[in-house]
């Protein structure tokens, strides 16, 4: 593949080197990042829409501000490819999302250029705050910077941290990162609420730097500017702008792809601020590359694509994937029960729930970046009477914790938890694995957990929801590619607390725990050549455990494993307590709890994640060898 001709760029090994530019060369150095940008995330895939929006922001940043003392903290950090390559990670750049590469987002163990890791949004004011209380109690730190996107401040701990730093009144740079899109069109009653608050005073404050900004835009951009200007300076009869009432001062809109406008802005600001800034750019997300500015999604999240034309690398799938079969039985019980309805925050298409807003959107409600919302607005949709299923990845549902603990299962209410990307999910890495849902669910009284073991009964388990009625429950599921099983038209509920024999074998058990059991049946077979024949369960659910199967795989089977694509704490724990409750270690038994290590795994492949994490067949192999006493040793199946 050829690559751009770079040769700005290539003068660069740090933003030192953009200091000695002057201002049309750092514009045209822009150009030559955007195109270093699309040949790279072209071979790796990756957060390509967002990255390409803030091009000429990260130049002006880099540029103005004085990194690494002083902090840039990019919100979600998944828009930072620009900055990478302008802080010496460029020759790696096409390592981005890749085993042993880039992480796909800001990572502090990477580089000092990254002061503060992200992946979840809504983190980076907060922690500009942090560095900026550092700097003042007289630590070595310059100014803080939060770069944060419109549909990242939609969420509420953005709003915890400006009511602090406004309380606080520390010299802190905001960053508005304006393109009006989340993943998909941003949601909220935020921009309305902003559109009526045009033309106040703390606006006039600072209208020698705003002054024209808004008129100087290109035509497209004119109506968001207005928008967004609305959206925090304030009109009809509204008592102040958010931002101001807050206790920011205000600058712009400006267009954030005029290097001119920004730089200007930026070295005034840098220059006067001596409380905390608000500086609200508006940008195009994808922009600068016409298949990104075209797609629905601005090209948030692609695949290798050719950079000609665009086209994505796409393999065909064999199976439908878990988030498809999920929306579309979903979408079938909601055609049969028309209290169902369903909540996700900001990820319609990431959780499926799309497939039921088309036919029923009235019944699905996006909350925006509000995980939290979500989880206790779910909590009363269900004290009311409805079934509300809240659609949230494991990880980011670690944001709605407490609203799980105190709103849903305190009060015994059933909501129903629809856990997509549970277990490693690949290249977005650690900040996304859906490692720890098991443990902080099955802790909860009142909750029950499920996990499918396949897409059939990822179905069976959406109608269980749907039916349950007496308290909260939840499933889990993974990122990817169902096994290709029949699903079956009308799913049966299962029997709340009961697992299944998948198949037998007399020397050892697998007590599988969800989507490993495909891996389980594998080392089963791989066992069965040396001479050992395991018993192949699925569980179905860590609680209630269904303690009649557990007992009889301890009675027939010299060893029992569990497994599960989550952390230790999880469903391994709870078979451990609950056979330890009932005296069944005092008479002996041989028991591995199979799980993800005690540590973090960066990104690679699933199935190498899940290499790294000693859960692929041939692990499960070993373990099961030692368990019985034997040999350890992997005897491979024949292709
Ligand atoms: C707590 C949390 N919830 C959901 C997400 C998934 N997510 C990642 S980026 C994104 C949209 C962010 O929109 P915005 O901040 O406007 O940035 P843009 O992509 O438009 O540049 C969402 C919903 C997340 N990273 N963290
Ligand atoms: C940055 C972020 O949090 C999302 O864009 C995430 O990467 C989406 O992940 P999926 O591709 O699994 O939907
Ligand atoms: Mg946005």
């Amino acid at each position: 593949m050829t690559r751009p001709d770079t040769p700005i760029l290539d003068r660069v090994a740090g933003p030192a080197d953009l200091k000695r530019m002057d201002d049309r060369t750092l514009a045209k150095l822009s150009d030559e990042l955007r195109a270093e940008v699309i040949s790279a995330v072209s071979e790796t895939g990756g957060h390509l829409g967002s990255s390409l929006g803030v091009v000429e922001l990260t130049v002006a940043i880099h540029a103005v501000f004085n990194t690494p003392m002083d902090k840039l903290i990019f919100d979600v950090g998944h828009q930072c490819y620009p900055h990478k390559v302008l802080t010496g990670r460029r020759d790696r750049i096409r390592t981005l999302r890749q085993k042993g590469g880039l992480s796909g987002f800001t990572k502090r163990s990477e580089s000092e250029y990254d002061p503060f890791g992200a992946a979840h949004s809504s983190t980076s004011i907060s922690a500009a705050l942090g560095f900026a209380v550092g700097r003042d109690m007289g630590k070595p730190t310059g100014d803080a910077i939060a770069v944060i996107g419109d549909g990242s401040i939609s969420a509420g701990m953005a709003y915890e941290a400006m009511n602090n730093a406004g309380a606080e009144g520390r010299r802190l740079f905001v960053i508005l990162n304006d393109n009006e899109m989340s993943i998909a069109p941003p949601v909220g009653a935020m921009s309305t609420y902003l559109s009526s608050l045009y033309g106040q005073e703390p606006f006039q404050k600072m209208k020698s730097l705003a002054e024209g900004f808004e008129s100087a835009l290109p035509g497209p951009m004119r109506d968001g500017a207005r928008r967004a200007r609305e959206l925090v300076t304030g009109q009809g009869g509204e008592s102040g702008s958010l931002f101001t009432a807050l206790g920011f001062d205000y600058l712009g809109p400006i267009d954030g792809h005029d290097m001119g406008q920004l730089l200007s802005v930026l070295r005034s600001a840098r220059a006067r601020a001596t409380g905390p800034v608000l500086i609200h750019c508006c940008t195009v997300k994808g922009k600068g590359y016409a298949p990104a500015e075209k797609a629905a999604d601005c090209g948030h999240g692609v695949s290798k694509f050719d950079p000609i034309t665009g086209v994505q690398a796409k393999s065909k799938p064999n199976a439908p994937a878990y988030t498809k079969v999920f929306g579309q039985a979903l979408c079938d019980a909601a055609a049969r029960d028309p209290d169902v309805v369903a909540v996700t925050a900001a990820m319609p298409s990431g959780t499926g729930v799309n497939i039921m807003a088309e036919r029923f959107p009235a019944r699905v409600f996006d909350v925006g970046i509000a995980e939290q919302h979500g989880v206790t607005f779910a909590a009363a949709l269900a004290a009311s009477g409805l079934k509300p299923f809240a659609a949230i990845y494991s990880t980011f549902l670690q944001r709605g914790y407490d609203q799980v603990v105190h709103d849903v299962a305190l009060q015994n209410l059933p909501v129903r938890f629809a856990i997509d990307r549970a277990g490693l999910v690949g290249a977005d890495g650690a900040t996304h694995a859906g490692a720890f849902d098991i443990g902080y669910l099955a802790s909860l009284p009142n909750m029950t957990v499920m996990a499918a073991a396949d897409e059939a009964e990822l179905a069976r388990m959406v109608e269980t929801a749907r039916g349950h009625d007496t308290g909260p429950i939840a499933f889990r599921y993974p990122r990817g590619n169902g096994t290709g099983v029949a699903i079956p038209d009308v799913p049966q509920a299962l029997e709340i607390g009961k697992g299944r024999i998948v198949s037998e074998g007399a020397d050892v058990a697998f007590l599988s725990f969800g989507a490993h059991l495909g891996e389980v049946e594998t080392a089963a077979s791989m066992l069965a050549l040396q001479g050992v024949t395991a018993t192949v369960a699925d569980a179905r659910f860590a609680k209630p455990l269904d303690m009649d199967l557990i007992r009889q795989l301890a009675r027939h089977h010299k060893a029992v494993l569990t497994v599960e694509q989550g952390a230790q704490g999880g469903f391994g724990a709870q078979v451990l307590h609950a056979l330890a409750a009932e005296g069944a270690f005092d008479k002996g038994l041989a028991i591995r709890t199979l799980t993800l290590p005690d540590r973090f795994i960066d990104q690679a492949s699933p199935a190498d994640m899940y290499a790294d994490a000693q859960l692929s067949a041939n692990d499960l192999v070993l373990a099961a060898m030692r368990a019985l006493g034997r040999d350890a040793k992997v005897v491979p199946l024949r292709a």
